[in-house]
């Protein structure tokens, strides 16, 4: 459930008259999403979508992730296009939060990611890559390397009663993937998503039936980084079975789709398993934090952490691209 705060028709409709967009039709609540709350708008000019930015997102922030999708959309890629009001301004306040309207991108997300799907979603990522590319402002990865033992400590008080001995190891996986990071300058950086999760992309079949992809949402953890992290991201999110078995059919179709868009080098094809490492100590350790702050009866759905414990065990016991089957 991810509507944290109500807005009022009254409210919605004064906040839309700073808009090119028309009257107001009707508007609903979405329940999807963990970050922010979400309303579907549909107004005289078409279908939108009404972020209000909840606690975890910094305003100070938000001309980053808004002028990057700003950026990207003009580029071509499918992303959500910020609507701008009649004064130019894309970011305002309703109901006490930062707000923005974006525009609807068409589609659904895979409730169940199938090989089909895995080439599509690579030329998307690196169409988004190629397309950010150019964007002036930066912005540091909070949930990089340098973020994982703050959080790490964060996790330390009640991480193992989440499984025992938890902690220890995740002291020891972190120790080795630091050691094995690329050196800055290794490898080529820019902005990522850092979160291109099954649910952030949106398919529509094509004439042939088979998916394609319609859009790219939720940009909220982009940032600088690089650009085989991402990739890392998703081969944690899209290339494991439910029983945790690591499909490499997945995977290669990812990559080599990804590669006939933006080739990635030979450095960064052998960084891609300790990229993943760090990708499933990235998402393991802000599930943990989660899991173990967040009170009983909260609205937030919490996420499991184990389900990213498993795939780090995976990749740490594959040392090369060659032993990932890649
Ligand atoms: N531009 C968009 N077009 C269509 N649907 C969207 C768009 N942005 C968000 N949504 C809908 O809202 C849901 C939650 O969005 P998301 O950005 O993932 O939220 P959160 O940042 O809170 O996790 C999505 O699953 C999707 O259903
Ligand atoms: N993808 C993350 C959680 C962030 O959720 P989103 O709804 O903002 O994509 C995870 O699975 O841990």
């Amino acid at each position: 459930m991810a509507v944290y705060t109500e807005v009022t028709d009254e409210a919605l409709r004064a906040f839309l008259a700073d808009y090119p967009l028309g009257e107001l039709l009707a508007f609903r609540g979405i329940a999807e999403g963990v970050e922010n709350s979400n309303y579907a708008l549909k107004t005289e000019a078409g279908d939108f979508i009404l972020t209000l930015y909840e606690k975890r997102v910094d305003p100070k922030e938000l001309p980053y992730f808004l002028g990057l999708m700003d950026h990207m959309a003009r580029r071509g890629l499918a992303c959500p296009t910020p609507v701008h009001g009649t004064d130019g301004q894309a970011l305002r306040t309703l109901a006490g939060r930062p707000a923005a309207i974006v525009t609807f991108l068409p589609g659904v997300w895979p409730r169940k990611v199938r090989p089909e799907h895995c080439a599509p979603l690579g030329r998307a990522l690196a169409e988004m890559h190629v397309a950010s590319e150019g964007f002036a402002i930066e912005r540091p990865n909070a949930l990089g390397p340098a973020g994982w033992a703050p959080l790490l400590d964060g996790c330390r008080p009640r991480g193992d009663e989440v499984q025992p001995g938890l902690i220890a190891e995740l002291d020891a996986a972190l120790k080795g993937i630091l050691a094995a990071w690329p050196v800055r300058g290794a490898l080529p950086r820019g902005h990522i998503h850092a979160d291109l999760f099954p649910d952030n992309v949106f398919f529509l079949p094509a004439e042939d039936g088979k998916p394609r992809v319609s859009g790219l949402i939720d940009f909220y953890f982009a940032c600088t980084d690089l650009y085989a992290y991402d990739v890392a991201v998703c081969l944690n999110a899209w290339c494991f079975e439910p029983d945790y078995a690591f499909n490499v059919t997945k995977a290669r179709a990812l990559l080599a789709a990804y590669d006939s868009v933006r080739p990635m080098s030979d450095a960064e094809h052998a960084a891609l398993p300790v990229l993943c490492r760090g990708a499933a100590l990235r998402f393991l350790l802000t599930r943990l934090y989660d899991w173990t702050h967040t009170p009983a009866g909260a609205l937030v759905t919490r996420k499991d952490p184990l389900e990213y414990l498993r795939k780090l065990r995976f990749f740490a016991q594959a040392d090369s691209a060659a032993a990932l089957g890649l």
